[in-house]
């Protein structure tokens, strides 16, 4: 080990890994190797040769192209360049949209598979919007380095690369988005591209004792207006809120559904999956978000005002459940076993606690909302153990160009 690092090796890649990364091997080794697709033969450049069982490697030539190559939507991010200059967030852009699709479809699929045990197939449904996948992102993070400029990390790396054009954002924030600047002081740059209203540069520092003066803007869903902190979290691509309202909508079995049973919308943002629920089954329904971002819960509580049954509440969901399991008299707890429960944790998923958590209180019925399908997996596996069968799922691509993919899972108690 650390004689391969920085020679380049000829490699046939033949699968794609969690992550985006292709894989191939190598005299017996696997080879994680970036921007190639599986079926290529590539040139690749080894960065990591520092474990016995695996290497790293980055494409620095094509030799047989995949069919479904196609020039990167980002120049800025393409094979062309050195690979520590290539920009980083774009992943999948020199894949066609609809092999980018088949690609994460192999992802959930296997991850079911070897992770859960589970043999399902799954469809990666598009949403609207351009073709190629570009012109999608409300929110882009951009970074200064030190000496002031602008630009995304390379991939990998924390190293900031200028860039001239940022083709994944929304048309709006390629407009604003300050890429010739200089700036001194701050450590990133946000852009946002709220439906309503006019969109945002903001600075941001590193340092975290700095608080940034909240400021309030309009995201609008359907009929509805969700209030929320411009830095707040907000799904990023511009149809996704849309998007997965309706698959909830849709995911939740009414003849399971109780509209007084205790539900509860874990994870919950600004209210935007307790508004879907509430949407689908009328203003009498009884439901509880759960989140811990004290300005986002504040928001939730207004966004969802003029509905009796809903309740907002600050706090970690593992906390909140543990409460739960302390405090709620029968009455509360036989109204538990009729909910219909909502989650939608971020990447590291819902994890053993809290499925433990919601396994004792036994809901009727659960839809999951992952964007990791590894994360997904395991815990449908635990929630598989605790007697609950995955019986819908449904996969969305809210973050073409990337290897990011979103999912919809529901789950019944046996
Ligand atoms: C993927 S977002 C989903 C938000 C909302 N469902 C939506 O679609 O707008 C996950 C949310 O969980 C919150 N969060 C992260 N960890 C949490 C935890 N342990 N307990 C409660 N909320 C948490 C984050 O602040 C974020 O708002």
């Amino acid at each position: 080990m650390g004689e391969a690092r920085g020679t380049q090796v000829e490699i046939e890649v033949t699968g794609i890994a969690h992550g985006g990364i292709s894989v191939g091997r190598l005299d017996g080794r696997v080879v994680f190797v970036s921007d190639a697709i599986p079926g290529e033969t590539v040139v690749a450049e080894v960065t990591d040769d520092s474990k016995k069982s695996f290497w790293r490697a980055d494409t620095v030539r094509v030799l047989q192209a995949s069919p479904h190559r196609r020039d990167h939507v980002w120049a800025e991010a393409s094979v062309d360049r050195a690979p520590e200059d290539r920009a980083g967030g774009a992943e999948f852009g020199h894949i066609d949209s609809a092999h980018q699709r088949e690609l994460k479809r192999q992802v959930i699929t296997d991850s079911l598979q070897r992770m859960a045990g589970i043999d399902r197939d799954v469809v990666v449904e598009a949403l609207p919007g351009a073709e190629d996948g570009t012109g999608w992102r409300t929110r882009v993070r951009l970074h200064v380095s030190e000496s002031g400029v602008v630009g995304p990390y390379a991939a990998r790396s924390h190293r900031v690369i200028p860039v001239e054009s940022l083709p994944l954002a929304a048309a709006e924030a390629q407009v604003i988005a300050p890429l010739s600047e200089q700036f001194t002081g701050a450590d990133h740059i946000d852009l946002v591209v709220p439906s309503v209203g006019n969109p945002f540069v903001l600075q941001g520092s590193a340092d975290r004792k700095e608080r940034p003066k909240a400021q309030r803007i309009v995201e609008r869903v359907g009929d509805r207006e969700f209030r929320l902190d411009v830095r707040g979290f907000w799904q990023v691509h511009r149809d996704a809120a849309q998007t997965l309202t309706t698959a909830v909508q849709d995911a939740v079995d009414e003849n399971l559904f109780d509209p007084r049973a205790a539900n509860l919308d874990l994870y919950g943002g600004v209210g935007l999956l307790a508004a879907a629920v509430g949407d689908r089954f009328g203003n009498h329904v009884r439901i509880t978000t759960v989140e811990s971002d004290p300005h986002a819960t504040d928001h939730a509580a207004e966004n969802l005002a003029e509905w009796v049954g809903a309740n907002a509440v600050t706090g970690r969901v593992e906390h909140y459940l543990r409460g739960v399991l302390k405090d709620a008299g029968a009455a509360e707890r036989d109204r538990l076993t009729r909910a219909t429960v909502v989650l939608d944790p971020p990447r590291s998923g819902a994890g053993k606690q809290v499925v433990d958590q919601l396994a004792e209180l036994s809901p009727q019925q659960l839809v999951y909302v992952a964007c990791d399908p590894v994360a997904l997996s395991r815990d449908l596996a635990l929630f598989a153990g605790k007697g609950y069968d995955l019986t819908g799922l449904r996969a969305f691509d809210l973050f073409p160009n990337t290897h990011h993919v979103e999912a919809v899972a529901t789950l019944v108690r046996r």
